[in-house]
């Protein structure tokens, strides 16, 4: 199985709102690909709907091979947002043990040191995780989703308040996982920041998704 993800004729509304209209995506094993588009595109929407946190649509999303109405592969995906990552500031522990503890809960024995190698984290493996930059948590966000081993890596604006060199870096790092077989999808509404590293990039616009090629519009 080459896809990882298939999406076929898609139809989603708010109410009377269609937000995604006959959408059409395909994702490949160890690819990197972005959905770019403006605020209120609907790139939030589409991560849920691949997440399974919406169900009324048309159409049909198949993750691994599976349309996700039979089974969902919860345990295949991570999902990484800016949100979610700042969440973790309220855990009263260190970046080692909040990995050792994830390991742990998965039975896993692997080194933490791994990990903390993995995502740029093993300078910091002291910190409290309330001392974190928004960088560095979207780091530990990244390192909780190897640990889980997950195939399939969304996420949703992950460099939206991290500067321009961190965001490079940050970017950097998942071209590496997804060179490993890990699969990227990627939401943001800035192009500037992802087009040089993604393998595609798609744009949703008007409740359409279509292939983006460089050069057409370079200020989106
Ligand atoms: N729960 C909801 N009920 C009704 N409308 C919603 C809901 N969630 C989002 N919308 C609307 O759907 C549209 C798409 O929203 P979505 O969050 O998917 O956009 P986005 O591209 O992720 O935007 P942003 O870049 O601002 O995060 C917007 O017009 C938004 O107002």
């Amino acid at each position: 199985m080459n896809n990882i993800l298939e999406i076929k004729n898609l139809n989603f509304a708010y109410e009377d709102k269609n937000i995604l209209i006959d959408i059409n995506l395909e994702v490949s094993k160890g690819s990197f690909t972005a959905l770019i588009g403006k605020n209120g595109a609907g790139k939030s929407t589409l991560l849920n709907l691949i997440l399974g946190n919406l169900k009324n649509f048309s159409g049909e999303i198949i993750l691994f091979g599976d349309d996700i109405n039979k089974n969902n592969h919860h345990a295949d995906i991570a999902y990484i947002s800016q949100n979610k990552s700042q969440g973790y500031k309220n855990f009263p522990t260190s970046v080692e043990e909040s990995l050792r503890i994830h390991l742990s809960f998965l039975k896993k024995k692997d080194s933490v040191t791994k990990y903390l190698e993995m995502v740029g984290l093993l300078e910091h493996k002291n910190k409290a995780l309330s001392e974190l930059s928004g960088g560095q948590l979207q780091r530990l966000s990244l390192a909780l989703a190897l640990i889980k081993d997950a195939r399939l890596i969304l996420l949703d604006e992950p460099t939206a308040s991290i500067d321009d060199e961190f965001a490079k870096e940050f970017f950097n790092l998942l071209k590496s996982f997804s060179k490993n077989e890990k699969t990227i999808l990627l939401v943001s509404h800035d192009l500037s920041k992802v087009r040089d590293f993604a393998d595609k990039t798609y744009e949703i616009k008007n409740g359409t998704l279509n292939l983006f090629r460089q050069g057409e519009n370079r200020d989106a």
